[in-house]
């Protein structure tokens, strides 16, 4: 069988602001994070695990920051363009892991929720999807609170 395997990986630094947004999910927070689109940093390395699975670039090809088009776009724009890339090349996503790495906000309290909204736009069973979070034990620049890093890997099975 083709099975293909992707990693993405992602940073957004923190800006003044009231919520962040990851895996889709709207979390109060002290800071926001800044980006040409929403900034979710999470959705961002999914969406490039599955192009790195595709073998078919990543996200800043194919939604270039330099066109006003992605302007504040809801992330979940991208991730559906990734997995329908997937099944025009006739793949699905068999299962996907995200890694959020911040001191600051707590991830555990939202991880169902995360998981329960990529399984939405995913159209997958979220039994298929894990999303999970470490500190950096204060050390580094997500350990100083200056920003949120995030790592994904995904698998593709053919449809
Ligand atoms: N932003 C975060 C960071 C961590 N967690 C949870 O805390 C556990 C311990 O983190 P360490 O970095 O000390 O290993 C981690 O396994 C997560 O369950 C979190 O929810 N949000
Ligand atoms: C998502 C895009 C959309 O223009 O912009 P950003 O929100 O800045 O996010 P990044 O992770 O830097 O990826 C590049 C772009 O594709």
């Amino acid at each position: 069988m083709d099975i293909r395997l992707g990693n993405g990986f992602d940073v957004h630094r923190f800006e003044a602001g009231d919520h962040v947004i990851l895996c889709g999910v709207t979390i109060p927070h002290d800071k926001g994070l800044q980006g040409h689109s929403d900034a979710d940093v999470g959705m961002h390395a999914l969406t490039d695990a599955i192009y790195g699975a595709l073998a078919r670039g990543d996200i800043g090809q194919h939604f270039p920051p330099s066109d006003p088009q992605w302007k504040g776009a809801a992330s979940d724009i991208f991730l559906r363009h990734a997995v329908a890339l997937a099944a025009e090349m006739g793949f699905r996503v068999n299962n996907a892991d995200v890694t959020l790495i911040c001191e600051k906000p707590k991830i555990g309290p939202h991880a169902e929720a995360m998981r329960a909204r990529l399984g939405q736009i995913m159209g997958m069973e979220v039994d298929r999807l894990s999303v999970k979070a470490t500190t950096s034990e204060t050390l580094g620049f997500t350990g100083r609170g200056e920003g949120i890093a995030a790592l994904a890997t995904a698998t593709l099975v053919p449809l």
